[in-house]
């Protein structure tokens, strides 16, 4: 019975975990876009996006990747056959990875907050794909355990979720050049009417 209730209490550590990550790298991107904007509006939003962010880190996404590794390590307790099995394994080497993105978040929130971030909103997209490719691959580690499918199924659904994403991120670059046009047409006719004036 323990083994299905840290299972349970895994898998909701997991859905607040990843859902506190995604909206941290979100958050991220907005902060960074801030830049953009005209003073005080600057300041107040990159002000409010380091309360936002802030918060987040701290009372969602850390207490939540702690109830995964508390539940997982009572998994393990439970099954600890699964220590010696190759799937474990590699599931544990990209949870490692998970955690560094984690705390290089945590990172990031301070250098955000004092402006000392070097990234721009381009790369924090990208930045923004590790929990997914993470996501994907620990939950296909753990269903399939060790006898991966290499069907003619399984290369369909990689198609599909291939496409999936790069429609995605069609869309997202096709937002982000309407959004920089939208700005470059808003400085040119402020600046007309500056000489009008
Ligand atoms: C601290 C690292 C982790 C350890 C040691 C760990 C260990 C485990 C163990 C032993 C199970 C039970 C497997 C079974 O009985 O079939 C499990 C289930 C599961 N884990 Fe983790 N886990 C960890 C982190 C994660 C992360 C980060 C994710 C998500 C990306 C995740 C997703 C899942 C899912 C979805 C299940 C349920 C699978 C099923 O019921 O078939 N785990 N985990």
């Amino acid at each position: 019975m323990a083994y299905y209730w840290f299972k349970s209490f895994h898998i909701f550590g997991v859905v607040a975990w990843f859902a506190g990550l995604f909206y941290l790298a979100r958050l991220f991107i907005y902060h960074v876009e801030a830049e953009m904007e005209i003073e005080p509006a600057q300041s107040i939003l990159k002000k409010q996006y380091t309360i936002m962010e802030k918060r987040l880190y701290n009372i969602i996404t850390t207490p939540a990747m702690v109830l995964t590794v508390v539940m997982a390590a009572g998994l393990l307790y439970t099954m600890p056959d699964y220590l010696h099995q190759g799937w474990m394994h590699a599931k544990l080497g990209f949870v490692g990875l998970l955690l560094f993105y984690h705390f290089y978040c945590g990172r990031m929130i301070k250098q955000l907050e004092a402006g000392e971030c070097k990234w721009n909103s381009k790369t924090l997209r990208l930045f923004n794909e590790g929990p997914t490719l993470l996501l994907v691959i620990i939950v296909m580690l753990v269903i399939f355990k060790g006898q991966f499918p290499t069907g003619a199924t399984t290369w369909l659904i990689v198609a599909l979720t291939i496409s999936f994403l790069a429609t995605i991120q069609l869309y997202a670059r096709k937002r982000r050049l309407d959004k920089e046009r939208e700005v470059a047409e808003a400085a040119a006719t402020g600046k007309e009417q500056v000489l009008q004036s």
